[in-house]
């Protein structure tokens, strides 16, 4: 996997021997207890993620985040803090064949026992935009998990965003896009009757990339196989500024997420709602 790294993707190098399942499952209620599943668990009930009766695919990309996810799920569902039932579901778009055989043995390793369904979205991203297959990219595959959730019955389908994609997308939105707007923790699929929802809302990233180095997993860094390396260089960049502004002030980080919850009506100039 190494072999696919880009500028904007950096790879996430092990920083032990793999280390065996259960290890790494004490890990997260010993070592990342604090880090890992404390956040999980605050979003899950401040938001309402989790509820008695639900059926939730999580969607595992085989990247750091969402193998994080199922596995934090996993854990959920042996406490018995909620009734409800996992479908594990990872979607080929159309992998470098060693990106699938690496995210095979994760799964394997993880003891995942994910249905990974082929659905060639690169491909068809690709045709339909050649200057912009990223967006078309980002649609066709929200659109394809909303679907093989609803064909496995499931109200919800959790996503693997972390608090570092909020506070990125918060600035993104804002420095070029001109707007503001957030990444919300729980949402409404527009053509599914499916509720989407983000448990590592307040998870941040450099715990989810310690937990992988210091468990020796080595995740997918970026399965792309169209525009890798020539795309989301403004994420990066702007993922690098936060960096450096929280060497300054580390309150910074936890004000761009307050300021969503605290917009002051009579001071903007602008808003809207329902396209109103
Ligand atoms: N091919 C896929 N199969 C299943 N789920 C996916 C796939 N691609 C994306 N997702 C879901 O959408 C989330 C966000 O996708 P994105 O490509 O932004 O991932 P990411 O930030 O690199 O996270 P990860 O480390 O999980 O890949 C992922 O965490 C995962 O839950």
């Amino acid at each position: 996997m190494s072999t696919l790294a880009t500028p904007n993707c950096p790879i996430i190098i092990p920083e032990v021997e793999l280390q065996d399942c259960q290890t790494i499952e004490r890990s997260i209620h010993k070592t990342y207890r604090r880090h890992l599943w404390a956040p999980f668990i605050r979003a899950i009930k401040e938001f309402n993620l989790v509820e008695d009766g639900d059926r939730i695919a999580v969607a595992i990309s085989g990247g750091k985040d969402s193998l994080l996810l199922a596995k934090l799920f996993q854990a959920l569902q042996r406490t018995k803090l909620f009734d409800f039932e996992l479908v594990l579901i990872a979607m080929n778009p159309g992998f470098h064949q060693e990106n699938l055989v690496a995210l095979e043995a994760n799964l394997k390793h993880l003891e995942i026992p994910a249905e990974i369904y082929a659905d060639n979205i690169f491909e068809r991203a690709e045709a339909r935009s050649k200057e912009f297959p990223c967006y078309q990219c980002a649609q066709m595959r929200r659109g394809s998990l909303y679907a093989k959730a609803t064909e496995h019955g499931c109200n919800k389908l959790a996503l693997g965003h972390h608090y570092d994609d909020v506070l990125e997308t918060i600035l993104l939105n804002i420095f070029y896009a001109g707007k503001f707007e957030s990444m919300l923790p729980i949402l409404p699929a527009k053509n599914f009757d499916v509720q989407l929802i983000r448990p590592l809302y307040y998870v941040e990233e450099a715990d989810i990339i310690r937990y992988t180095k210091q468990n020796g997993i080595q995740a997918m860094n970026c399965g792309c196989t169209v525009a890798a390396g020539r795309t989301a260089s403004k994420r990066s960049e702007i993922k690098q500024l936060i960096k450096q502004l929280d060497t300054v002030d580390p309150a910074i980080k936890n004000n761009i997420l307050s300021s969503t919850r605290n917009v002051n009506l009579e001071k903007i100039l602008g808003w809207r709602a329902d396209d109103k």
